[in-house]
């Protein structure tokens, strides 16, 4: 127990303190409390005890409240005002300011009670002291000036906001970085806009930066001002550590003074003791607001790193904005120079031009007097044009009339030098007939066979004279009888051979002249083998077919030739088509209704040929359909009687002239064995006989399609046989004439001439 220094005046109370901070806190233990004159203050102990009632809500409160009011300094309230919405907080803040106001209003005593407390003694003024300290006035106190928590608030949001601005700004400069990138042809009028930019971004920084230097001025305001509350605080408490050797010397007054107050003084003493807990308690929330004015120390630091370090990330992109400036500056300073180099080079190049434009003026002015003379010339002479240009007409027409006359005229020429040349061939022609004569008989021997058999009747019964291959010597019956032929082959002579005596009457059927080759001989003679011959050595047909598609090639550029051809048998049945649908029909011979004494066959079936392999086929067909007469003698017997008609129709290009000419074909004679000679001898003198046969000129079958009448070609009387026909059966008066002036020999074994038997 504390035992008081001095004793008070009895029945007075004892003097107020000077100030409601300067009242002592005793820690009485088991001592009295002496209140005021001793009197006894039951209104005011209730009201003490309403005042105890209300003080620990009330600190409580004071204690919520300074957390809360202090909760922006610390990390969890900071956050937490982050995380809830604005109105959350105004709610809360207005209800528990209503709140604090409800407990500050109980917590204060009423100003009557205040004076009765003041009036009882130094208790009520602890308790008042008390109350003021850890209710009204500590929570106000700790409250700060109206604003002073959300002036934190608005820095933390501040805070967020320059996040946020940072984040725009660290995407604008991204964005302008890539501008930069881009920038080309149009760079100044880009770099004017960036300049805008940043200029704009210069000033959102200054006001940020004036911003940030104002918020922690702020800071540094509220710093000090909690620092400066905390000073009071612990000054509070050390002046009320001061003061409470008083309050025990008060104690110990009381009680030796009065037996009654020592209810009062157990009274005090349980609100002495309910005053330490609660001082207790204030200790331990002013400790709790030391810690955390520590956080809210270390948050400002934080804060004050994080604005240092925003501050850099700002200075830094400020000095990046300034290098890109600086950079965008020097561009555009190059390129103005560039531009301005350009343009004086430019400039300096139309100066240039323009004087030598002025040069040029002052020489084109005569040049332009001289055009415009000219021009004024040209203007006459286009005026007189069309009448120039009917008289160049004129002329040109008249050139053109005469090279066409010209023309016409070395086409006439021309066309007489043909027409004499085709004169010239006509004479030849008939030089040729008149030399060798229109029928002309040849012999070929063919040499002995297997198929003649042995013996005397298998002997050689032919023989020819070594300097004259146009006789021929027969032993008939041991009789030498001699023949002269136009030629005679003998059993050497091969198939070439015998083509070359005949090739000319090919050129002479191109040309439209009627040729008939015929064969004529007994049966197995060599006609089969000297007309067709064998597909290694083919006779007359072959090779004369060849050479006529041969010509007509050559002369396909100046002729068109159409090659037609028929077959028909030579007998028992002449009148027949072998190649027609009906070839055992039996068709007509007549006269051709023209007068040119043709003959032909209506309804005769005519094939048109390209080559000699049509031709083949051709005949084959008609072999095919003819009647076979098989005979003893030869299996190809069936061959020797069909008539192979080969037509040449010949158009010439140039003057259209037509011709028409067939060559006809049958055998030559001619077996020479023993046993045949009476076969022979017949033979030889049915061609001497027809030898003897004179025939007109040969006439050329031609017409001249598109001439005139004065240009047509005066053929001589054509000697007409119809196409493929024998001319040795012509009829007498027709034409034929004997040959006068031909050599006939007959030349006897004997050496003694006699006449050939017809
Ligand atoms: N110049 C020749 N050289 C060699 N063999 C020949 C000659 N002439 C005919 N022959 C042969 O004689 C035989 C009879 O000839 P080919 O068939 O030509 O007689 P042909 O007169 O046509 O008989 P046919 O009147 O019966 O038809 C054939 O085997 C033929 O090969």
């Amino acid at each position: 127990m504390v035992q008081s220094r001095r004793t008070p005046e009895r029945g007075r109370a004892r003097p107020a303190p000077a100030s409601p901070a300067a009242r002592p806190f005793p820690h009485t233990g088991p001592g009295r409390l002496r209140t005021g004159r001793g009197k006894d203050t039951p209104a005011g102990g209730d009201e003490d005890s309403g005042a105890r009632s209300g003080a620990r809500p009330a600190l409580a409160q004071c204690r919520a409240l300074s957390v809360d009011r202090a909760g922006p300094g610390s990390p969890r309230r900071l956050y937490l005002s982050l995380q809830q919405a604005q109105q959350d907080k105004g709610c809360k803040n207005k209800s528990q300011g209503t709140k604090e106001e409800k407990l500050l209003k109980r917590q204060a005593p009423a100003p009557g009670r205040d004076r009765e407390a003041q009036d009882a003694g130094g208790t009520m003024n602890v308790e008042k002291a008390g109350g003021r300290l850890f209710g009204r006035g500590r929570c106000s106190s700790l409250s700060g000036p109206p604003g002073a928590a959300p002036t934190v608030h608005r820095m933390v949001e501040a805070m967020a906001q320059l996040q946020e601005d940072k984040a725009q700004l660290q995407e604008e400069l991204a964005a302008l970085r890539e501008r930069l990138a881009l920038r080309d042809s149009d760079q100044q009028a880009t770099s004017t806009q960036l300049q805008n930019q940043v200029e704009s971004l210069k000033e959102k920084l200054i006001s940020q930066a004036q911003e940030v230097s104002r918020l922690r001025s702020e800071l540094a305001q509220e710093e000090e001002r909690l620092s400066r509350r905390l000073r009071d605080s612990h000054e509070t408490i050390a002046s009320l550590r001061a003061q409470s050797p008083p309050i025990k010397y008060v104690i110990k007054t009381v009680e030796v003074e009065s037996s009654k107050t020592k209810q009062a003084l157990t009274e005090s003493q349980t609100r002495n003791q309910h005053l330490q807990e609660q001082v207790a308690m204030q200790r331990q929330v002013l400790k709790e607001m030391e810690q955390q004015l520590q956080s809210s120390h270390q948050l400002t630091a934080q804060l004050r790193a994080q604005i240092a370090m925003y501050e850099a990330e700002l200075e830094r992109a400020h000095g990046q904005m300034l290098e890109e400036m600086q950079s965008l500056e020097e561009d555009k300073n190059r390129a103005i120079e560039e531009a301005f180099a350009r343009a004086q080079v430019e400039m300096k190049a139309v100066h240039e031009n323009l004087a030598g434009v002025r040069t040029n003026l002052l020489t084109l002015q005569p040049a332009l007097r001289t055009l415009t003379s000219d021009y004024n010339g040209l203007k006459r002479q286009v005026r007189g044009f069309p009448l120039l240009l009917q008289e160049a007409l004129k002329g040109v027409k008249a050139e053109i009339g005469q090279a066409i006359e010209e023309v016409n005229s070395n086409n006439q020429e021309l066309l007489r030098k043909y027409r004499r040349e085709l004169q010239l061939r006509k004479k030849c022609h008939n030089e040729l007939v008149r030399l060798k004569g229109n029928i002309r008989v040849i012999a070929r021997v063919r040499p002995v066979t297997k198929e003649d058999g042995d013996g005397p009747e298998a002997s050689n019964a032919v023989t020819f004279d070594p300097d004259d291959d146009s006789v021929i010597h027969l032993l008939h019956k041991g009789k030498p009888v001699s023949f002269e032929l136009d030629k005679v082959f003998s059993p050497r002579a091969s198939q070439q051979d015998v083509f070359q005596e005949v090739q000319a009457l090919i050129t002479s059927c191109i040309d439209g002249f009627n040729v008939c080759i015929f064969a004529y001989g007994q049966t197995g003679a060599g006609k089969t083998y000297t007309m067709e011959g064998t597909p290694e050595n083919p006779g007359i047909n072959q090779r004369a077919l060849q050479l006529l598609f041969s010509e007509v090639q050559e002369k396909a550029s100046d002729w068109e030739f159409t090659i037609t051809r028929d077959c028909r048998p030579l007998h028992p049945h002449p009148g027949r088509d072998l190649l027609g649908q009906e070839p055992q029909e039996k068709l007509e011979i007549r006269l051709c209704p023209d007068g040119s004494g043709q003959l032909y066959v209506p309804g005769l079936t005519e094939f048109r040929v390209q080559s000699v392999d049509d031709i083949n086929k051709v005949f084959e067909f008609g072999h095919t359909n003819r009647t076979t007469e098989f005979t003893n003698l030869n299996q190809h017997s069936s061959r020797s009687h069909a008539l192979l008609i080969v037509t040449v129709r010949g158009v010439d290009c140039s003057t259209g002239l037509r011709t028409t000419g067939s060559p006809g074909r049958e055998r030559p004679l001619v077996s020479p064995v023993e046993k045949n000679t009476s076969e022979t001898l017949y033979s030889l003198k049915f061609a001497e006989r027809v030898r003897s046969v004179e025939l007109g000129p040969g006439a050329r079958r031609a017409e001249l399609g598109s001439w005139s009448s004065q240009e047509h070609l005066e053929w001589e009387p054509a000697c007409q046989t119809p196409p493929g026909s024998t001319r040795a059966h012509s009829a007498p008066g027709s034409g034929t004439s004997s040959r006068p002036g031909s050599i006939r020999r007959r030349l006897q074994p004997s050496g003694k001439s006699r006449p050939l038997p017809v």
